[in-house]
Parts: C-alpha cells; sequence; structure tokens
C-alpha cells in the first residue's frame, strides 16, 4: 500500500444508546483506523431508532455519504456496525466506493498484527468465515480485493477462489490449528532456554501503547533494531536503567464489543504474551470504562496463562485526569507517556518490580572468562561490576530470574 487511504467513519446512533458510550465507540473506530492505516477525513453520524434492512441507513443519507466522498476523495468508507451481505453490496452500489463494516476492519488488523503461526491460521478462518455467506454473486466485488484496507491477510491470495474452494481450505485450517496448538508447548520450552528478556505492552487500543514503545525505543541504534524489525516490526530492544537489554513487544489492542466471531482470532493474535517474561499493563485512565477494561485485560491474561507473570500496571493520559484519581492495581504508576520524565519512572519502576521478583547475587568470574561475562550480562540485571586486577576478574552485584539456568553458576 502506497500512502494512507482516505476514508469516512459512518456510524448510526441509536436514540436509547448513552451519549458517552456512542462517542467512546466512534472514537475506537477512528483509532483501529489508524491503526489500520487509514487517514479519517470526515465522520457522519445518524441518528436513527431502527436499520434499514436493505441499506442500513436511508436513501438519503446515503446520498450525502456519496457526496462527501466526491469532496473528500475518500477511497473508502468504514460503518461502525455489522452489516449483512446485502447490506454490503447495496450500500457499496449507491455510493460507489468501497465498502467496510467494524468487524472487517478489525479482521485486517488482526491479519497484518498476527505472528505467531496460531494466530495467522486463526485469522484467516476468521476471514474466510466472515467472507463465505458474502461470496454468492460476488465476482465483481471479489475482483476489488487485492490493496487496501480490508484486503490485507494471509487469505488474500485464496479469496480469489469459488466457495467450495474456501469451505476446503476452512476444513484444512482447522485440521492445521489441530496440530499446531499440540506442537506450541514443545517448542515454547525450547525457545525459552537461550534468549533475551521479554516485555510485552497490553491493554485497550487508544491506551497509549504504540506511544510508549515509540518513545523508549527510539533511542537504540537504527542497525540494532534492524535485526528485530526485519523479523518482526512490533518488537524492539530496549534498555533498563541499569543497562539490561531487553525485548519489547507491542501486541493488538483490546477492542470495545468485540464481535464474537472475532473472539478466538483476537485471543491468538495475543498468544505470544505467554512467551513474555513481564507485563506492562497500558490502561487510559481517562476512558470512562477504564476499570470495567482493566478487569477484562486481566481476565484474558490469566485464561491464556499469562495471569502469574510479574506485571506493572501504568495508569496512563495522567493529564485529562482529576488530581483524586486511586489507582485499582499494585503495583502501578499512574503517568502521561508524553511526559519524558514519566517514562522514566516506568522504566525503573520496571526494575524495582523484577528485583522484587528476582534473586540478588553476588559472582566472581576471572577475566578469562569472557563468554560466561557476557552471559551474565545478557540475562541478568547487573547493578555493579567491578574489575579486581590482583585476582585478574570481575565481581558482579545483580539480579537474576530465579529459574534461569545461570542461578546454579552463583554459590
Ligand atoms: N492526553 C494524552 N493523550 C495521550 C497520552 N498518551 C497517549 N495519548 C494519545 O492517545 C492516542 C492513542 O495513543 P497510542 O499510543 O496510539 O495508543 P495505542 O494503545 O497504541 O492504540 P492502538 O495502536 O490502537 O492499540 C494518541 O492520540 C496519543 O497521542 C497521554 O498521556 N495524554
Amino acid at each position: 500500500m502506497q500512502g494512507k487511504e482516505r476514508v469516512i467513519l459512518v456510524a448510526r446512533k441509536d436514540p436509547n444508546e448513552e451519549e458517552k458510550r456512542f462517542n467512546s465507540s466512534l472514537e475506537e473506530l477512528q483509532s483501529l483506523t489508524e491503526t489500520a492505516d487509514g487517514d479519517v477525513c470526515k465522520v457522519i453520524t445518524q441518528k436513527r431508532d431502527r436499520v434499514h434492512p436493505a441499506t442500513y441507513l436511508g436513501e438519503g443519507k446515503l446520498e450525502e455519504i456519496k457526496a462527501a466522498a466526491l469532496e473528500t476523495e475518500a477511497e473508502l468508507i468504514i460503518f461502525n456496525d455489522e452489516l449483512t451481505p446485502g447490506q454490503l453490496r447495496n450500500i457499496s452500489d449507491k455510493v460507489e466506493r468501497r465498502v467496510l463494516d467494524r468487524s472487517q476492519l478489525i479482521l485486517d488488523i488482526f491479519a497484518s498484527r498476527a505472528r505467531t503461526k496460531e494466530g495467522k491460521l486463526q485469522v484467516e478462518l476468521a476471514q474466510l468465515q466472515y467472507l463465505l455467506p458474502r461470496l454468492a454473486g460476488q465476482g465483481a466485488e471479489l475482483s476489488r480485493l487485492g490493496g487496501g484496507i480490508g484486503t490485507r491477510g494471509p487469505g488474500e491470495t485464496k479469496l480469489e477462489t469459488d466457495r467450495r474452494h474456501i469451505r476446503r481450505r476452512i476444513d484444512d485450517i482447522k485440521k492445521r490449528l489441530n496440530s499446531v496448538v499440540k506442537q506450541r508447548e514443545q517448542y515454547r520450552q525450547r525457545r525459552k532456554e537461550n534468549r533475551a528478556f521479554q516485555i510485552a505492552i497490553v491493554g485497550y487500543t487508544n491506551a497509549g501503547k504504540s506511544t510508549f514503545f515509540n518513545r523508549v525505543t527510539e533511542s537504540d541504534s537504527y542497525e540494532e533494531n534492524l535485526l528485530f524489525a526485519t523479523l518482526d516490526p512490533l518488537t524492539r530492544q530496549m534498555s533498563l536503567p541499569s543497562g539490561f537489554q531487553a525485548l519489547i513487544s507491542d501486541t493488538v489492542g483490546f477492542i470495545q464489543d468485540l464481535p464474537t466471531t472475532l473472539i478466538a482470532a483476537f485471543r491468538s493474535t495475543l498468544e505470544e504474551v505467554t512467551e513474555a517474561d513481564f507485563i506492562l499493563h497500558m490502561v487510559d485512565a481517562s476512558h470512562p470504562d477504564h476499570l470495567q477494561q482493566e478487569k477484562t485485560v486481566l481476565r484474558l491474561l490469566d485464561e491464556l496463562g499469562a495471569g502469574q507473570l510479574p506485571m506493572l500496571t501504568v495508569y496512563n493520559k495522567k493529564d485529562l485526569l482529576r488530581e483524586d484519581f486511586i489507582p485499582e492495581t499494585y503495583p502501578s504508576l499512574t503517568v502521561s507517556v508524553h511526559d519524558r520524565i514519566d517514562l522514566k519512572r516506568i522504566l525503573d519502576k520496571i526494575e524495582v518490580v523484577l528485583k522484587e521478583e528476582w534473586h540478588e547475587y553476588d559472582v566472581f568470574i576471572p577475566a578469562s572468562e569472557g563468554k560466561r561475562l557476557q552471559q551474565f550480562k545478557k540475562f541478568s540485571m547487573i547493578i555493579s561490576m567491578d574489575f579486581y586486577e590482583d585476582k585478574e576478574g570481575y565481581a558482579l552485584h545483580g539480579f537474576i530470574h530465579p529459574d534461569h539456568p545461570l542461578k546454579h553458576q552463583i554459590l
């Protein structure tokens, strides 16, 4: 994709829906569109108590959308709801633009974020299941796939074939998923043995995860990051204040009112958190539903088997909070990730939490054992390292994970 795609967002407001809830859902759609590399050039809303069965909104509103698309040169219209196959087709014919609904947008984001084999398969499965009922007589529609938001993903070449082929592919994916799940445990065990410390940032979309991720990794040199960038654009290297090197990953954000059909796909994109050593839970503390959101994240982490990992909760957007804000969870910090001093506080606090969990050690390493020294530097947090000329070696003081194999080398 070259550049950003110009997008118009469309939302229906049910007169019974709370104003605050409607606004936050719309803000979320905007943030999701930006995550998918869309440029929102206009938002059109309509109060309407029932959807039109054939066209979702009324004739007049569709005319308005068409005119707005011409005026703003928008290429894509995204609806903040799930549309039936018929509605999608009819709206697209009327407004003469590509049309996506909220589920398709979310699937597109999952597709670009899924990293594990299982994640990719789950997202492809959800995409195909979503597409299947929408395929009837859709030859022309299909030929439009192949570029832009809503068309990405592991399945995109397959989508150009017929329904029978898609059904076969769905069966095939289900079989493969079964065997991938079995292999996963063994693979994880092998990976654990010789790898760098991993921090995963989790939280709702718009909480400030990417802002934090970009700020704390920007000082690392390009070359260093390049290695990881080629492997995975959302994992980079960073340094904690003691100099301890960690890898940090930005995960796909949680979404309010995730359609049930997409839950499995979302969970699998988050699978990687189970491979992390530390969870940084970012909360938009200014969001009206932040308590509920926090609980939802914790529940899913538990279900995925990551509930016991060391975790720091970061209540973000301090600048938008009332002074009497009280954090729900400890250990936690209330910050603004726009503030450099707060960024440093977060990094310091990560080390404080780790020190509480880790084993404090002192070890002497002769200068001739360079490889061993390197291993301590890589896998432990070194607080001090002094060279003793008379003894020809280094005295190290630091902290190490209680289960790390190197711990056996410490008396
Ligand atoms: N006022 C205020 N805005 C913030 C703060 N931190 C982040 N933001 C804004 O919140 C918006 C979302 O931030 P992101 O970093 O993109 O959030 P995210 O969690 O990565 O969102 P997704 O990528 O959608 O999952 C951006 O417009 C940020 O500038 C903060 O401390 N205060």
